[in-house]
């Protein structure tokens, strides 16, 4: 069949003469159209000889001992169509498994050579690579001012700095356990607002109430703000509009990324448009806050101070121009809202599904608070809701893929002979680590008990160490925000649970189909009856 391509191919110079002889008795369209065939004759060429598609042309993926396998994709556009719709981390799941590529496979997304690790060992070695420490920069990215913020910006001096503040003001365990008393009034509010959706619908959907709590809680402890929505219902709602419209057009497969070219001729999301409307809305509010904070003086860096105030009272080579610091608490607003919000409705939903499960973790919870309230103290203490929380992110990674790509800033090469060149995007596909019968045992069951001592696999940490389970990444881009992410999720589902009794929706039953937008979510969001039991707020 190849050679059936190659013959075709030799042919193609021979519709251009045309255009090259400059003859004018031929129409313009016929110039053209030989253009076209000749770009069309030379790209099919490329590509029937570039294992992994075109962008792996000239045996990029053979520069080892062991060539890198992968598929060949379409010409010119390569896995684009498989990538750009559905659930790519079940996709590209698939390709590993079935083209035995599980190790390492080579693919291409138009012209951006791409490799994906589906097992544990070359996970590790990419994640901890110091040369995969960048990112690539998608244009929304780029345009909703993240290349400034810890996530995009490329690995240096001024991303160290950054890693270097939030580390020691913002996710320092001490801090986080300073802001107890924060995270306890937003679930009070929540569990209200539950509460009253109960008696007044008979059911619960729980997203929004999840989705308002993880916003007033990161608004609390990087803001130092927090909103009630019968006061200040209108910069709530802009707020809540503009970390929506960023999470559609972060989220958003943009052809133009993989395909530069095609941004002159086609934006079907109008995502260059749409981000230039959101940054002036974005600069604005945050801005607005900034001078607030300014405006009150109160500049320290204790622990229960906010996120602002320590950056405003950071001085010399530590001090963040204000475009910077826009940036970086954007960021902050944006990440911590979603994931925790997410997890959260996942761990319900098995919670509801599983209904011996959820007896387990309420009758761990009695016996160590009864019907008092539950603090961040108790939550830790109690192994089995933890091991709910790392089967949850087992069976649904919030990130399965894309959203933490890195790029390579020279050849690397692996321990199995596969050499990955500089400038290749590279992924991990957590989830089809943690869906592999060769790493997990009946990896489709939901079974926590996995993770509970006597099956030994308590002490699996979650946080980056075990790359069979490493939901928040590995190595040096590893979440900064792990462990506030964990408390937080650990927190909520305690009370959650400790509250109410909470069975399923007859009329909407369970549904744990996926969408893979930034995060992985539910597709049909979590509704169940909550039922209150009798305990303290
Ligand atoms: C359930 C909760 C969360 C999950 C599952 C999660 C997951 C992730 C993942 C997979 C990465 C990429 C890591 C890598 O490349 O190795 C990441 C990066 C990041 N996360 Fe989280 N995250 C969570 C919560 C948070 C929270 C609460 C914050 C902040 C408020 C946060 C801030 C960040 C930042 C700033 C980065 C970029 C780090 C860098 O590039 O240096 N995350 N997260």
């Amino acid at each position: 069949m190849e050679f059936g391509m190659v013959s075709k191919d030799t042919n193609w110079w021979f519709f251009t003469l045309p255009a090259f002889l400059g003859s004018k008795n031929l129409l313009d369209g016929y110039v053209i159209l030989s253009l076209i065939m000749a770009f069309v004759s030379l790209s099919v060429l490329t590509w029937a000889f570039a294992v992994g598609g075109i962008a792996w042309k000239n045996g990029r993926n053979r520069r080892g001992r062991v060539s890198i396998p992968g598929p060949r994709g379409l010409p010119v556009f390569g896995s684009l169509f498989t990538l750009s719709r559905g659930l790519a981390h079940r996709s590209l799941a698939s390709m590993a498994w079935r083209g035995t590529a599980t190790q390492l496979m080579a693919f291409s997304l138009g012209s951006t050579p791409v490799v994906v690790a589906s097992d544990p060992h070359t996970a590790r070695e990419i994640l901890a690579s110091p040369h995969f420490a960048d990112r690539p920069l998608k244009q929304s990215a780029k345009s909703l001012m993240f290349s400034r913020a810890i996530g995009f910006a490329p690995n240096g001096t001024y991303w160290r700095l950054l890693r270097r503040i939030a580390s020691s003001h913002l996710f320092a365990p001490r801090r986080i356990a300073a802001h107890e008393a924060g995270r306890q009034l937003d679930c009070a509010v929540m569990l209200r607002s539950i509460a009253n959706d109960q008696t007044l619908h008979g059911v619960v959907t729980l997203r929004k109430h999840l989705q308002a709590a993880a916003l007033n809680n990161i608004m609390g402890s990087v803001f130092g703000k927090r909103y009630d929505p019968a006061h200040d219902s209108r910069e709530l709602q802009e707020l809540r509009d503009m970390v929506r419209e960023g999470f559609e057009l972060l989220g958003a497969f943009n052809w133009s990324d993989y395909l530069p070219w095609l941004n002159y001729l086609y934006d079907p999301f109008h995502i260059t448009e749409r981000c230039e409307a959101l940054v002036p809305r974005v600069r604005k509010l945050v801005r607005g806050i900034i001078e607030e904070h300014k405006l009150g003086g109160s500049k320290n860096a204790s622990d229960n101070a906010d996120f602002v105030d320590v950056l405003l009272s950071l001085d010399g080579d530590e001090k963040l121009h204000e475009h910077d610091m826009v940036s970086v608490l954007w960021e902050m607003i944006f990440r911590g809202t979603d994931t925790t919000a997410l997890l959260t409705e996942w761990v319900m939903a098995e919670l509801v599904l599983y209904q011996e499960v959820q007896d387990k973790v309420h009758r761990e919870l009695q016996s160590a608070v009864g019907n008092n309230s539950v603090t961040d103290a108790d939550v830790a203490k109690l192994p089995y809701l933890q091991a709910v929380i790392k089967e949850t992110l087992r069976v649904h990674p919030p990130g399965p893929l894309l959203s933490w790509a890195r790029l390579s800033t020279s050849d690397v090469k692996l321990s199995n002979g596969m050499v990955i060149p500089a400038n290749t995007t590279a992924m991990v596909n957590m989830w089809a680590i943690t869906h592999d019968s060769r790493v997990w045992e009946d990896p489709l069951e939901f079974r926590p008990e996995r993770f509970v001592e006597s099956a030994g696999g308590a002490d699996l940490d979650v946080r980056g160490s075990d790359l069979r389970l490493a939901p928040f990444g590995a190595g040096r881009r590893v979440c900064p925000g792990k462990n506030l992410g964990l408390v937080t999720v650990t927190h909520w589902v305690a009370k959650l649970v400790h509250h109410c009794k909470w069975v399923p929706d007859k009329a909407n039953p369970i549904d744990l189909s996926e969408v893979l937008k930034l995060s992985c979510e539910m597709k049909h969001p979590l509704s169940a009856v909550a039922l209150p039991r009798n305990v303290l707020f």
